[in-house]
């Protein structure tokens, strides 16, 4: 469980990011932060492997405030995807993959297992081992920055907004791919995303944020469809323009199905099952 308790995260230049922020992530779950440009995000993100330190409040994990940890270990059983893969460019795919691994002290020839095992679980053809990431797509890329993030076997995987650079079939593929690897993997995912469509596809939570990351609304996707507390979520959600690239309808057997503005079925809400 991730919790946070009364988190303020103020910046040197008095900017104030996170204001008294209080949330628990449950283990297991697939939580989805989401809200515009600048809400506070990313540095909510951050303070869980200790990227950056809260200024007043306590964020912990399993019951144990991070700060009491070496904020390098740390960072080495909590996986960390970044929105542009955050690759080394000057190291192959496999070196880039199995940088953890073997800094938590796996000799090389395990690493390189453990890096081509990867490959293959996020549908990367192990061929691409001694690439270097600038002879990959963008969504190659990001597969490999999944693929690290993945490779310390982490109980928690934080992404921060990871496929906002690819296009939108490539993005759909890798949605799909991280929902299977979710239910697979058995970990705690915490994702970041200012797209609503994407937040609803894939979390079993949404916390929808406003500026100073306070907190719109906290959810399922469902609820949040169902039952958007107030005008801002549902500007966000973009019910009231017509704006929704996918619409709930009324699926088989009590479920929901999603549609896009051509009415054609692009799949069930997540934990629906028809
Ligand atoms: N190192 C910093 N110094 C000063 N202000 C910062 C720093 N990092 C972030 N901020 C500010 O804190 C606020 C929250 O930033 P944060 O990156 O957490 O938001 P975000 O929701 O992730 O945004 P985006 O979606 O654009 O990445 C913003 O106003 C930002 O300008």
């Amino acid at each position: 469980m991730i919790s946070y308790r009364s988190v303020t995260k103020r910046y040197p230049d008095g900017t104030v990011a996170v204001d008294d922020f209080s949330l628990e992530i449950p283990d297991g779950s697939f939580t989805v932060f989401a809200g515009s440009s600048g809400c506070g995000k990313t540095t909510l993100l951050r303070m869980v492997n200790r990227m950056v330190d809260p200024t007043a409040g306590t964020v912990t994990v399993d019951g144990q405030d991070v700060s009491t940890h070496d904020p390098v270990t740390l960072r080495r059983r909590i996986g960390y995807v970044m929105q542009n893969s955050g690759l080394l460019p000057h190291r192959t795919v496999a070196q880039n993959i199995a940088t953890v691994p073997r800094l938590n002290g796996m000799n090389r020839r395990d690493a390189e297992d453990r890096a081509t095992e990867m490959m293959r679980l996020v549908g990367l053809d192990p061929s691409m081992a001694h690439r270097y990431p600038a002879q990959l797509s963008g969504g190659q890329q990001q597969r490999v920055g999944v693929a690290r993030g993945l490779a310390a076997d982490p109980d928690i995987l934080l992404m921060d907004e990871p496929f906002g650079a690819v296009d939108p079939l490539v993005r759909a593929e890798l949605q799909q791919q991280m929902r299977e690897l979710h239910e697979r993997l058995n970990m705690t995912v915490v994702f970041i995303t200012h797209e609503m469509d994407e937040a609803l596809t894939l979390g079993d939570r949404i916390v929808l944020l406003r500026t100073g990351a306070q907190i719109a609304q906290q959810g399922t996707p469902q609820e949040f469809l169902t039952e958007p507390a107030d005008d801002f979520v549902r500007e966000f959600l973009g019910l009231d323009r017509g704006q929704r690239t996918l619409t709930p309808r009324p699926g088989p057997n009590g479920s929901v199905l999603l549609v896009d503005s051509h009415g054609r079925p692009a799949g069930l809400l997540k934990g629906q099952t028809p």
